[in-house]
């Protein structure tokens, strides 16, 4: 609550001055013309936003007896009609919450969302011209599972909650969606827009994403930048680990043992030509699990070559390897099974994609199969990426769809891009892609087939 001034009026004592009241109100300091939303719009069945008024007219609204409590979003330096005075003439719950649109930030969202919940319903919102107002009744709509039109209570199918979505935070197309619907003022104004939009992602992404039947975590290896993920079913202790590299098996086998993990899978998204995988070396020290690579891959060494839309099952956990070729012909994204997260391999990076131009990249199938199998994933489902080479972690669907520099172009722009990116060959592709190619195994002079790295 720190970056707005939150004053919540007490509910006025029974001695009310009458005509005392109306007499103190604040005179219009100006000539300036009141908003054109001059009557309560109603945001949902107790949410009414609203512009600023003559007096007159507010006192009309307020005397009804209709509103429990009033949110007034303007700043001591506007010129306005302050419910305040009729607030306490009327017994209602007053709170001044001062929106400045050029100091919008998450914390404000935060706050607003909080004051729109605790107030008494039904509740007016004010401010100049009800913009301010109609986006902080939105961020509350969207925060507010009660609040949410659904199939069940007379609202429309399309607007309820995916059962995807697991959480109680509106996806940020729908709660936008049901503000064109309801024709909310802030949509007129960039800068109200875009708060709201960021305010709503950041919300629905970190949302519902704690899960107590998953165990995960994500390595990281300096050297190739590369995402290491190990994932498994905290009950049965069953699990998966996605692109493990060979420097890392030590760590890797560590960790395993000491969560205790019973590995099932060891998964290649793809035949890396960066880095060498510890597919091949982990069986040699680790009994019970196979190596997985896509059947697009038919003659490399795997113990599981899987098609699209394979299940790979840890427990009572699953995810599902969707093909996802671009970047190489046997690319796959594994989404786990309640479509919470993706691992994209190197076929989506955050604000970027995978690279093209060698071992029969073709970005036009990159495109196709970004659009088609990550991007129609739910908004919410977090993206985990193969590298990232800037410091990031994960992604959304959300944000990828939006910001992803790349993937935001035209198909043909893209093709334009992709044939034009000019990267250096990966230091390591004339040694990882052979290997890789042989589950992380490399031929000894006898042409015994032996553990890259430790010729074991
Ligand atoms: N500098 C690294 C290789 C960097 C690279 O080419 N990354 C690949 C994924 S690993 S094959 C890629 O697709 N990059 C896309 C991009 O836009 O960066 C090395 O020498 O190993």
């Amino acid at each position: 609550m720190s970056a707005v001034r939150c004053r919540l009026a007490p509910i006025a004592s029974s001695s009310l001055p009458a005509l005392a009241a109306t007499s103190r109100l604040p005179l219009l300091k100006s000539t300036r013309l009141f908003s054109t939303n001059t009557t309560p719009k109603a945001v949902t069945s107790t949410v009414d936003v609203l512009g600023n008024v003559p007096t007159l007219e507010l006192q009309k609204l307020l005397e009804g007896g209709h509103y429990r409590s009033v949110v007034n979003l303007c700043g001591p330096e506007e010129d306005y009609i302050s419910p305040a005075n009729l607030c306490e003439k009327y017994r209602l719950r007053y709170a001044s919450l001062p929106v400045d649109s050029n100091k919008l930030s998450f914390g404000l969202g935060e706050s607003l969302v909080s004051a729109l919940s605790t107030m008494p319903h039904p509740l007016l919102v004010q401010c100049q011209s009800a913009s301010r107002a109609s986006a902080a009744a939105l961020l509350h709509v969207a925060s507010s599972p009660h609040e949410q039109p659904d199939a069940g209570s007379g609202g429309t199918a399309e607007l309820s909650m995916s059962p995807e979505s697991k959480g109680t935070f509106m996806s940020p197309t729908k709660a936008l969606k049901f503000a064109e619907e309801k024709e909310l003022p802030f949509l007129g104004k960039p800068p109200l827009k875009q708060w709201v939009e960021r305010y709503l992602c950041a919300r629905h992404v970190s949302l519902g994403h704690e899960d107590p039947n998953l165990f995960f975590r994500q390595l990281f290896d300096r050297e190739s930048c590369t995402f290491t993920y190990i994932l498994a079913d905290p009950r049965t202790r069953e699990g998966i680990i996605i692109d493990p590299v060979l420097e890392h098996l030590d760590r890797d086998l560590s960790l395993l043992d000491e969560y205790g993990i019973i590995l099932k899978y060891a998964l290649n998204t793809h035949v890396h030509a960066d880095h060498v995988t510890s597919t091949g070396c982990m069986k040699a020290r680790l009994d019970g699990f196979r190596s997985v690579l896509s059947s697009g891959y038919s003659s490399a060494r795997a113990d599981l070559h899987v098609d699209h839309d394979a299940k790979l099952f840890f427990g009572d956990r699953y995810v599902v390897a969707r093909s996802t070729p671009g970047h190489t012909p046997g690319c796959l994204t594994f989404v786990l099974d309640d479509h919470s997260k993706a691992f994209t391999g190197d076929a989506l990076l955050i604000r970027g994609c995978g690279r093209t131009d060698f071992q029969s990249g073709d970005s036009e199938l990159l495109y196709r199969a970004i659009w088609t199998q990550i991007f129609t994933l739910p908004e919410s489902c977090l993206l985990y990426p193969g590298h990232d080479y800037q410091g990031r972690e994960c992604s959304s669907v959300w944000e990828e769809k939006r910001y992803n520099p790349r993937l935001t172009k035209s198909l043909p722009e893209f093709k334009e891009l992709m044939a034009n990116l000019g990267l250096p060959q990966p230091k390591l592709i004339e040694v990882a892609v052979p290997v890789n190619l042989e589950d992380g195994m490399a031929k000894i002079p006898s042409g015994e087939l032996r553990c890259f790295g430790c010729q074991g």
